[in-house]
């Protein structure tokens, strides 16, 4: 591809990603200025016609410098205090700037557990696109005075791609305190060079994404990668840039090449199957054996109870299971039929045992296609 960054041009729908480390600075609270400046960014590509939707990381480190707290607690309840209190601020930030250029600002706070319960799901979707046709720009972060461990993103970068899932954006753009991906950590290696654009699923991008991260920020760029191949599930390109550039939003929309670039090389997902792989947690594992595997990767077939070898986890009917080969690398996802205890009573049976071993029969597949995702 000569220059990937092209295509970019025509592009439409557009979430922007701004990250805690180019936000703010331990015991700083949030960069104001670096909020404005990025906010005359976001209204120039919006006046170019294009719909914005911000994920913003941020109200931690606010909360942490009202607070007068000089490093990130550790304690969930301190950082949902201090998330709470911060947010207030961040939103203040995001709403006075854009207010300037005439924008319109709304607030989202978003948990794992809104995204991965079907109406719930439907309803987040919604709202956004509404705000987007009202011309109004969403500013979405994770709800994290209410989110545990069982429903969290963890960081925004899985936020931000599920975002870019949720709205089918064209775009995912993640700004952070580097000009791009590099083959190594450049905070460890100053040799290291960056990569001006590589397809999203290329595997040799795995070892070159260190997790270290700054002080503040959570994911490093091994979540950066993780989601630009999510986003790319939906057909989103990804690009990670710096956000310290002034223009830099302005040469990517022109089509300059800036940042990294990762392109969807993989089949896109429909909508209902994206939902179930990318937003409800895994419950449990099913191991498959050899002929199972290559009758759900290779002819798109349900998953029968006689292909399993082995059953992990509790999960019950309904959830959502990942499937593996017999070296446990995952080939596909689904909602199981029936629950842990039923498909450990089931596996390696036919399924017209079904109703011998259990005493009933729900379904003849432990996986029906319909709700199987093949993942590799
Ligand atoms: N291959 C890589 N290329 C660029 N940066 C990397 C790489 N591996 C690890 N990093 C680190 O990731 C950091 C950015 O992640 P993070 O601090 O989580 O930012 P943010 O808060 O913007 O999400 C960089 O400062 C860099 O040190
Ligand atoms: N929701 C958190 C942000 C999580 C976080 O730090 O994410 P990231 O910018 O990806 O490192 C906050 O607003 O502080």
């Amino acid at each position: 591809m000569e220059n990937p960054h092209q295509q970019l041009v025509s592009t439409q729908r557009w979430v922007i990603k701004i990250g805690s480390a180019l936000l703010t600075k331990p015991g700083q609270g949030l960069d104001l200025n670096r909020i404005r400046w990025l906010s005359g960014e976001i209204a120039e590509l919006r006046r170019q016609g294009k719909d914005i939707v911000l994920v913003t990381s941020g109200s931690v480190a606010a909360g942490m410098q009202q607070l007068g707290w000089r490093r990130r607690p550790h304690e969930l309840h301190r950082l949902q205090a201090a998330a709470s209190v911060g947010q207030m601020n961040l939103i203040h930030a995001y709403a006075t700037a854009c207010q300037y250029y005439g924008i319109h600002t709304a607030q989202i706070l978003l948990t794992h557990a809104d995204l991965s319960e079907r109406e719930r799901h439907l309803n987040a979707r919604s709202a956004l696109q509404t705000l987007l046709k009202m011309g109004i720009l969403p500013v979405v972060n994770e709800n994290d005075a209410i989110a545990t461990d069982e429903i969290r993103f963890g960081d925004n970068d899985t936020l931000a791609a599920m975002t870019a899932n949720l709205i089918e954006a064209d775009v995912l753009v993640i700004l952070t305190d580097q000009s791009g991906f590099f083959d190594s950590d450049p905070r460890l290696n100053p040799q290291a060079r960056m990569l001006a654009a590589s397809a999203a699923s290329n595997p040799a991008l795995d070892s070159m994404a260190g997790d270290s991260k700054g002080e503040l920020g959570r994911g490093g760029m091994a979540t950066k990668l993780r989601a630009a191949r999510r986003a790319a599930r939906s057909g989103a390109t990804t690009v990670i840039l710096s956000g310290k550039e002034p223009d830099n939003l302005r040469h990517l929309a022109a089509g300059n090449p800036v940042g990294t670039l990762f392109w969807p090389d993989m089949k896109p997902i429909k909508a209902r199957q994206q939902w179930l792989v990318g937003h409800l947690i895994p419950k449990g594992k099913l191991i498959l054996d050899d002929g199972a595997v290559n009758v759900i990767c290779g002819q798109g077939r349900s998953l029968l109870p006689v292909g399993i070898r082995a059953v992990q986890g509790d999960f019950s009917r309904g959830e959502l299971v990942i499937c593996c080969d017999a070296q446990g690398r995952e080939v596909a996802r689904g909602l199981a039929n029936y629950s842990a205890a039923e498909s450990i009573r089931i596996m390696g049976q036919p399924s017209q045992a079904i109703e011998s071993l259990l005493g009933y029969v729900d379904e003849p597949e432990l996986i029906h296609r319909d709700n199987l995702v093949v993942t590799t």
